[in-house]
């Protein structure tokens, strides 16, 4: 185990009232959060969102990419739901870290995708690990999940970390005229399954 459930509180919402959970990586002290939704433990494949950390979507309403509008669409599915839980995975920008993710829209304002801008910052087009998200599904004592996204790389590189995924949610909101070619770039180039959106 790298991580440590270290405490919880409430967590009121326009959706509903959460339990926060808060975990720790033991080596790097980077913390997640895990928002729990219902029973749990009782059932299996629970609807589950994980949220990779956008700190300019999630938190200061970003047009430039469609993580703000997913992550409220989620709370909300998981609120109407029996049970299910979203963990804020603190992987910002793919794992590239905020500066970089700002390096990377410089970039992008300068005509390259955001695949390419990755590459010319010496990254890969995806640097994220989702080794902590089965380790605090585990915690969790979560058997198996119904996973929200549009991503199938993301499907595959939760079960190569372990996580039993039943069904893959769609997630498919937030496109507008400034995310428009972003969210063409991640259909053409990353795979992501957003075709029933209106171009
Ligand atoms: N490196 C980089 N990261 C970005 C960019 N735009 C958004 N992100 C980050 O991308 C992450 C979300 O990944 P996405 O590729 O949008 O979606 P996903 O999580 O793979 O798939 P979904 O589950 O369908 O949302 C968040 O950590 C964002 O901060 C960008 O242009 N460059
Ligand atoms: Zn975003």
């Amino acid at each position: 185990m790298q991580i440590v459930r270290i405490t919880e509180a409430r967590l009121p919402t326009p959706w509903t009232e959460f339990i926060m959970v808060g975990f720790e990586e033991i080596k790097t002290k980077c913390n997640h959060i895990a928002l729990l939704h219902g029973n749990i433990e009782e059932n299996t494949s629970i609807l589950t969102r994980i949220h990779s950390e956008c700190l300019t979507g999630d938190a200061l309403f970003s047009l430039r990419c469609d993580c703000g509008f997913q992550l409220q669409a989620a709370l909300s599915s998981i609120a109407h739901e029996s049970c299910g839980v979203l963990i804020y995975h603190r992987q910002e920008g793919r794992n590239i870290g905020l500066l970089n993710k700002i390096r990377a829209y410089a970039l992008q304002d300068q005509g390259v995708d955001t695949v390419e801008a990755n590459y010319q910052l010496g990254f890969a087009a995806d640097e994220r690990d989702f080794t902590v998200c089965a380790e605090i599904l585990s915690l969790l004592k979560i058997k198996s999940i119904r996973l929200l996204t549009n991503n199938p790389d993301k499907v595959n590189m939760l079960s190569s970390a372990g996580i039993n995924i039943t069904e893959r949610v769609p997630l498919i909101v937030g496109r507008n005229p400034n995310n428009a070619k972003y969210l063409d770039t991640k259909a053409e180039k990353m795979g992501h399954m957003l075709s029933t959106l209106n171009k």
